[in-house]
This record gives structure tokens, C-alpha cells and sequence, in this order.
């Protein structure tokens, strides 16, 4: 062993964390960028200290909630592609708790985060601590275990020199592109104090190699193979694809053969929808022209993709009879996924190999494409020019309210605008290098439908977790990232309601984001959900006691925290507001009050939920019966 230094298990921590470096295609640069805190007695002594006598490099945030500074740090990682890194610290027992969520975000999304709550007394000397539960069969049990099933990793230091290989682990963890997620090391209380000699060696610069997974040659023989014997492949891009960075790759290999594309919300901007053989998001929320695509193919090339139910439709959105699947993935797990021939490799390097071997080789899909992009381009033109009636208005979403419930809308918002004319008309007055953040409700539909990308990366949908509460304090992390671009989060009134604290961070820290507000005074997705399946409307709608719609002022609360607010309920009122609010410096809320029902929905998906099997209400038997229907043509598995 070399020199040793003595410091606190807090300040190695803090030191080693300086001294991370990734390297990607041979760019090396540090991998974590800063720290989120809410400090309470569990880490305000430990970290605290640590981090006000020496941040190094890292920039220390100030959160509002564990929950939303952890999303914000997520939603940073992903914006840097899995790059670049927080760490956010939280104090044990409700902090801790509050982690858990945004955990299991970062866990269905793959991304890197590095969890850092405090843990009870290693010393039991205190017992029981403020927020300590005392778990009657085991004392070692405390909230932080409630993190296990979220995290890639989970360690808990009870002893300074446990750290050391803790976090060789982590970061082992935090940088595998295959195994990316949540790494998280929870430090007693009393430990974080606690001296010990290091090595100074642990305090070495270290680089992390992001390579690229080649793919094997059996693999490719294969994956050719099928190409070669496919009249109608298709290309399904998902988030692997982004990460890799293999937009020129997929745009080139998609031309040189005529191969239509299709994206999840995953890999939504990977390639721009400007892109002649792009026809958009497939699935649950897909566009018309995708999902006659899906149904078409014979073969599915897809690249990074998790092929969750709402990109495969409950699994009816290809004809499994024919269609058989190529999946190029750098995790095994998902390369098995529909029975596909697995390359489990980079998409950038595992496309570019096999578009060296395809010369001759041509799809049947012709003109196909064009036509199919074409006759979508003009349902969404009809979309972004629906306007509102207050007779015999026939809105999206058909036959849950009557005309006389929606003038009600109409008059207690005091509005007539319809949310997918308000969501065009954005995607038209906003700079198409910004940045649009969603998550949860209605509006992710909408948006992987009708919001065309421009340029590259500039679409971040959280929809493995679609988690509400994601969108403000996402917008912050991707402000973090990309400092010099405006960030639009859309978000609907519940999502608001569910959590938006971090928009005071932002508004402390001078990082300027944009809160899109769709207020239709009600988790209307879910309304949709329930009406949809032969229910009633039932808790869904914001009405009060009286039975009358709730019209919050949500501009008004924003304006507290000292946004520029707009309140803005026609389409040229909406333009007229992006227009001002790219000229503020400070964060800007829009509000807008939208009318319930008029959301896009439908173009050939489906679904499955859990309809009641018995129930005294024939719709819902009906319901169900529909679904039992549907899922005879789905694949089991
Ligand atoms: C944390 C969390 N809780 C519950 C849900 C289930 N959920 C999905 S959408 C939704 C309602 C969303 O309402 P709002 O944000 O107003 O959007 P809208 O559907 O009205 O557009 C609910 C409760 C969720 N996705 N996330
Ligand atoms: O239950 C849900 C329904 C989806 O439509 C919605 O987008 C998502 O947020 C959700 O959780
Ligand atoms: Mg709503």
C-alpha cells in the first residue's frame, strides 16, 4: 500500500466521485456533474460537510423534494445519453423514502443515477433515531431496504472502508450500457463522520470505457440472412438506438434499402420525422402510417428497443403469423424478447456491419411509404385544425361526454380549445432545436403522435416508468444538460398537482424552463380509460362537492414562485405566449385550459387491461367480451 489519507467516509466519497471519467469513441470527460441535496440530521453533518469544505468540480444543488431532485438528475442522464451523471443525496426514513419512485423511474428507463441516502446508526448506540421504524423482526431492516427492488445496485457502509469497493461497483454498474440503472449506497449516519486511513490510490483518476459491443459474426450471418429473405422489413427504433448515437447509420441503411422506420417514444428524435422514410411512433400511441407499417412487415429490425405493450400494442401490432423479429440490443434480456434472432451489440456498429453486407438487396415496400406518410400528414393536419362547437361537436374521443357536459367544460374553463389544435400549434411557434419533456397522461399520445421533430434529440418522453411529477423537475435535469437551449415540459393539470417543486429549484438557480400547463380539470386519460371500457366517469373529473369542474388558477400559483405566467386558451393566444416566453430569461408557466375528449386517439391499436369479468353493467361486459376478442389474435407471449 502507498501513502494513506486520512478523511471522513463523506469526503472520500465526495473526492472520489471528482475524479469518475467516462470515455465514449475516445472522448473522455467526467462522469458526474454535480450532487442534488435535501439535507436533513442523516446527511447534512456527513456529506454536508464534506461537500462545503471541498465540492471539487461538482456542482451542488439545492432540491426540493428527493423525489423530483432525483427525476431531475435522471432526466439529465438521459439527456446526455447516459454520459454524464448526478448524484443525489437524501437524509434516512421519509427522504429515503421519497427516492424510491424516481428509483424505479431511472430502473424502467435504464438510466444512471447514484442514490446516496443516509442510513440509521451503524452503532445502534442512539436506537431507536428520529425516522428509524423499528422493524420488530429485524433491526437491520430500515427504510432504505425499500430501495433494493429499484436499484441496479444497492450497498449499505456501516464502516469507512467499506466505501472502497462499494463504489468501484456502482460506477461499474452506472457505466454498462446493458445494465444501466440506479446505483445505490446508503451510509449510516454515524459512518459518514467516521475517519479512516485510504490508500491514496483509491483516489486516482479513473475512465470508464463505454465501448461499443461488437456483434459476433454468427449473429450477423443470421441477421442477414433474414433481411435478405424479408420482402417488408421495418425498422423499430427505440431508445438503445438514441444512446448509441446511430442517426446517420439508421437514416443511410434505411435509404440504401428503402426500409421504413418507425419509432417507441424511447427513440423518438433519433432520427428526424423530416426524414422521408419516417412514419413516426408506433403502438398503443402510434400513427396511422406505423402502425399499417407494423402490420405489413415481415420482419422487424428492433434497435434498442424494450418492446413494451404500448410500442407492440398488447403484442397485436404485427401479424405473428409472418412476421418474424431481428433484435439488435446490448442486453441479452431484450434480444430474446418475441422470440427474435438476438445481435446483442451497439446499434451504430452492428447497423453499419450490416449495411456492408446487404448490397442488392431492396424492400418491396415501393411507394408504400410515401403513401402511407402522406394520408397520416393529413390526419394530422385535421387534428391541428379541430375546432371547438357548441353544437354537434363531434370531439376524439366519442360518445363518453355529451354536447351539453362539454359546453359545461367549456364555460366553467372559460375556453374552446381543443388540446390537439394547442399541441400543433406549439410544435409550430417553439425553435426546433428545443427540448420537449412529457410523461404521464393524455399528452405522451399526442405527442408521439403529432409532435414532429425537427431536428435530432430534441424529444425526452420518460414512458417506462410514465411517471406523473416527471415533467417540471425533468425539464430542470435537461436544462442541466443542455444549457443553451429552451425546454418545453408538457404537462397536464394532475401531473402538475402530483409534483412540480422543482420548478422553484429552477427558478432559484436561474436555469430557465417552460411549463406547458394543459388543464382539462381531470385525469383525463384515465376518464378515458374507464368510459372507454363501458364505466362511468367516476373520480376522474376534478369537480368539487357541489358537483361543478374545478377551474384552478394555476398560473396565479406559479406566479408565486415567481414565473412569468400567460394564460392563453386560443391557438393564436397559445403562439403569441411561446413567442414571449422565448424572450424571458426567467421560467415561464402557459397555462391552458383545454377541453376534456379532445385528445387524438385510435389509428388500429390496442390495449390490454384488466376489464371486470363479471359486472351488473352490460357495457362493461360488453367491454370485457371486446377485450377476450382481442386477445385471441395476440401473441400469448
Ligand atoms: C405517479 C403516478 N401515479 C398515477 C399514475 C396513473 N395515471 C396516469 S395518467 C393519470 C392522470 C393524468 O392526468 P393529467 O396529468 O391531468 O393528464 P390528462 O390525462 O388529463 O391529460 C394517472 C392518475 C401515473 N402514471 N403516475
Ligand atoms: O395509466 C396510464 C395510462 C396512459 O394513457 C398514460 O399515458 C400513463 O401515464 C398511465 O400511467
Ligand atoms: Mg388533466
Amino acid at each position: 500500500m502507498g501513502h494513506t489519507i486520512r478523511l471522513t467516509t463523506a469526503q472520500a466519497l465526495i473526492k472520489f466521485l471528482n475524479q469518475q471519467y467516462i470515455c465514449v469513441d475516445g472522448v473522455e470527460t467526467p462522469f458526474v456533474e454535480g450532487i442534488f441535496t435535501v439535507f436533513g440530521h442523516g446527511n447534512v453533518l456527513g456529506i454536508g460537510q464534506a461537500l462545503e469544505q471541498d465540492p471539487g468540480h461538482l456542482k451542488v444543488f439545492q432540491g426540493k423534494n428527493e423525489q423530483g431532485m432525483a427525476h431531475s438528475a435522471i432526466a439529465y442522464a438521459k439527456e446526455k445519453l447516459r454520459r454524464s451523471i448526478y448524484a443525489v443525496t437524501a437524509s434516512s426514513g421519509p427522504g429515503s423514502a421519497n427516492l424510491v419512485t424516481a428509483a424505479a423511474t431511472a430502473l424502467a428507463n435504464n438510466l444512471p443515477v447514484l442514490l446516496l441516502p443516509a442510513d440509521t446508526f451503524a452503532s445502534r448506540q442512539p436506537d431507536p433515531v428520529l425516522q428509524q421504524f423499528e422493524q420488530e423482526y429485524s433491526f437491520a431492516v430500515t427504510t432504505n431496504d425499500a430501495l433494493k427492488p429499484v436499484s441496479r445496485y444497492w450497498d449499505r457502509i456501516t464502516r469507512p472502508e467499506q466505501l472502497m469497493s462499494s463504489l468501484l461497483r456502482a460506477f461499474e454498474v452506472l457505466t454498462d450500457p446493458a445494465r444501466s440503472g440506479p446505483a445505490t449506497i446508503c451510509i449510516c449516519q454515524d459512518t459518514e463522520g467516521e475517519a479512516f486511513d485510504y490508500d491514496e490510490g483509491f483516489f486516482r483518476k479513473r475512465v470508464h470505457y463505454m465501448d461499443r459491443l461488437q456483434p459476433s459474426v454468427r449473429e450477423l450471418d443470421a441477421a442477414e440472412e433474414l433481411i435478405r429473405a424479408s420482402k417488408k422489413p421495418l425498422l423499430l427504433v427505440g431508445g438503445g438506438a438514441k444512446y448509441s448515437g446511430a442517426r446517420e447509420e439508421l437514416i443511410a441503411f434505411s435509404q440504401a434499402y428503402h426500409i421504413p422506420l418507425v419509432e417507441t417514444h424511447a427513440g423518438k428524435s433519433t432520427v428526424e420525422y423530416t426524414f422521408a422514410n419516417h412514419l413516426g411512433g408506433t403502438g398503443v400511441l402510434g400513427t396511422s402510417a406505423a402502425n399499417a407499417a407494423a402490420r405489413e412487415a415481415d420482419l422487424v429490425i428492433g434497435i434498442g428497443t424494450r418492446y413494451t405493450d404500448f410500442t407492440t400494442s398488447s403484442k397485436t401490432a404485427f401479424d405473428f403469423e409472418k412476421t418474424r423479429f431481428l433484435n439488435i440490443n446490448v442486453s441479452r434480456m431484450q434480444g430474446y424478447k418475441l422470440e427474435g434472432v438476438p445481435v446483442v451489440a451497439d446499434a451504430k456498429v452492428a447497423i453499419t456491419a450490416l449495411h456492408e453486407r446487404l448490397d442488392g438487396y431492396q424492400s418491396q415496400f415501393g411507394s408504400r411509404v410515401s403513401e402511407l406518410k402522406a394520408a397520416w400528414d393529413a390526419e394530422r393536419d385535421r387534428l391541428g385544425s379541430v375546432r371547438f362547437g357548441r353544437e354537434g361537436f363531434d370531439p376524439e374521443i366519442k360518445g363518453h361526454f355529451s354536447q351539453e357536459v362539454l359546453n359545461e367544460y367549456a364555460d366553467a374553463l372559460g375556453t374552446e380549445l381543443p388540446q390537439t389544435a394547442a399541441l400543433i400549434a406549439i410544435n409550430e411557434a417553439v425553435d426546433k432545436e428545443s427540448v420537449v419533456v412529457c410523461s404521464a397522461g393524455s399528452l405522451p399520445g399526442d405527442l408521439q403522435r403529432l409532435w414532429n421533430v425537427e431536428a435530432p434529440n430534441t424529444y425526452h418522453l420518460e414512458y417506462g416508468y410514465s411517471c406523473m411529477g416527471y415533467e417540471v423537475a425533468g425539464a430542470l435535469g435537461i436544462r442541466l444538460a443542455k444549457p443553451d437551449r429552451e425546454v418545453y415540459a408538457m404537462v397536464g393539470d394532475g401531473s402538475f398537482l402530483m409534483l412540480h417543486s422543482e420548478l422553484v429549484t429552477a427558478l432559484q438557480t436561474g436555469n430557465k424552463i417552460n411549463l406547458m400547463l394543459f388543464d382539462n380539470s381531470g385525469f383525463g386519460c384515465i376518464n378515458n380509460l374507464q368510459m372507454g371500457n363501458g364505466g362511468g366517469s367516476f373520480h376522474c373529473e376534478f369537480r368539487n362537492h357541489e358537483g361543478n369542474v374545478m377551474n384552478i388558477d394555476y398560473a396565479k400559483i406559479a406566479e408565486g414562485y415567481g414565473a412569468k405566467v400567460y394564460r392563453a386558451n386560443t391557438v393564436e393566444e397559445v403562439k403569441a405566449a411561446v413567442e414571449d416566453a422565448k424572450r424571458q430569461t426567467v421560467s415561464t408557466l402557459i397555462e391552458m385550459k383545454v377541453l376534456p375528449k379532445t385528445m387524438s386517439e385510435g389509428y388500429d391499436n390496442w390495449w390490454n387491461v384488466g376489464v371486470a369479468e363479471v359486472s351488473e353493467n352490460q357495457a362493461v361486459q360488453a367491454a370485457y367480451e371486446r377485450r377476450a376478442e382481442m386477445l385471441k389474435t395476440a401473441k400469448q407471449y
